[in-house]
């Protein structure tokens, strides 16, 4: 797939705090690529990079074959953390004036404008001045400002964030539909159940280096072991000394084993003891969140498996 964006030891210090260390990593065209990390790990940091808000210290970025100042920022589109950046001014005026200011050609504008506002449940509100919307409302136009000039690269920073589940829906649909017609996207999300229903790879960093790398399946595979959740009333050590049980953990009536990297699920569970007393029995992966989780923590209580760095 064309790569769209590359970073490329990127590093970037705030009077002596080194907020990001050297990270590298692609966007391709046509891909959703979630950037991830704790609070603090040098996401937005790096998203301001890209979009020039700020210049890094070393390091590269290079968007169609263009690197620093030369790179078209009209071909980008970019939903910022901060919202609600207008107040006295109507939704058709502001939207058609970031249009401009991508050099988008306005009848086109409007009448894309009209088909999102549609979309997005906000038909008639064009004459409404932003003040007047709710949070999740303004949101949306913010975010038809960022897509409405047609980018090849779609970055978006927490765009989730605040919305109603209905709004997510709509939100994530026209993500992956953009995706689907060829536009890179850059996701910044610490949903990470929406991270992991719909990018196709993730870039996670924590105190601005790399940590993980790689697509959804890579990383499932190297972090995501099996855990087999148990309800009835077992003796621990029983627990314990089950075929490649890494780790228990007990809750009330419920315990959760952690397996090996290489179990295979169906032979795991036909040897299981035959006195083991089961109300109830589930296997599934462990979940990007708790992936998330271990690694912010430094808990390191999930085994890898493999190699992965790209
Ligand atoms: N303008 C600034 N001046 C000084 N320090 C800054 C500035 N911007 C960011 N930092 C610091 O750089 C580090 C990375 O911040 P950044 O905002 O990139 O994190 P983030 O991953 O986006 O976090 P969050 O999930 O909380 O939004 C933090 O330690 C932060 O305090």
């Amino acid at each position: 797939m064309e790569v769209m964006l590359t970073v490329e030891g990127l590093k970037k210090s705030f009077k002596d705090k080194q907020a990001l260390k050297g990270i590298s990593f692609e966007v391709r065209k046509g891909e959703i690529m979630a950037i991830l990390g704790p609070n603090g790990a040098g996401k937005s940091t790096t998203i301001r990079n890209i979009m020039g808000i700020m210049y890094p210290d070393e390091g590269s970025i290079t968007f169609h074959n263009h690197q620093g100042k030369e790179i078209p920022r009209n071909k980008i589109g970019y939903l910022p953390e901060e919202r609600g950046l207008y107040k006295n001014v109507k939704v058709m005026d502001i939207l058609l004036y970031l249009a401009d200011l991508k050099d988008y050609p306005l009848d086109k504008a409007k009448e894309r404008i009209l088909m999102y506002l549609k979309k997005f449940d906000l038909e008639g509100k064009e004459k409404v001045s932003m003040e007047e919307l709710s949070k999740g409302m303004g949101q949306k136009v913010q975010f038809i400002g960022a897509i409405l000039h047609e980018p090849e690269l779609l970055i978006l920073d927490e765009p989730f964030s605040g919305l109603d589940p209905v709004s997510q829906e709509l939100f994530k649909e026209e993500i992956r539909s953009l995706a689907d017609r060829g536009t890179a996207i850059l996701l910044s999300s610490h949903q990470m159940n929406l991270v992991e229903e719909m990018c196709d790879r993730l870039f996670m960093i924590q105190n601005g280096q790399k940590v993980i790398y790689g697509t959804l399946d890579e990383v499932k595979t190297k972090y995501a072991n099996f855990k087999c959740t148990i309800r009835g009333k077992n003796a621990r050590q029983d627990l314990e000394g089950i075929p490649s049980v890494q780790r228990v953990e007990e809750k009330d009536e419920t315990t959760i084993l952690y397996l090996d990297s290489d179990v295979e699920p169906t032979s795991w569970l036909k040897n299981l003891p035959s006195d083991l007393n089961v109300h109830e029995l589930k296997i599934n992966r462990i979940s990007l969140h708790e992936i998330f989780i271990d690694i912010a923590t430094n808990r390191k209580l999930i085994q890898e498996a493999g190699d992965l760095d790209a």
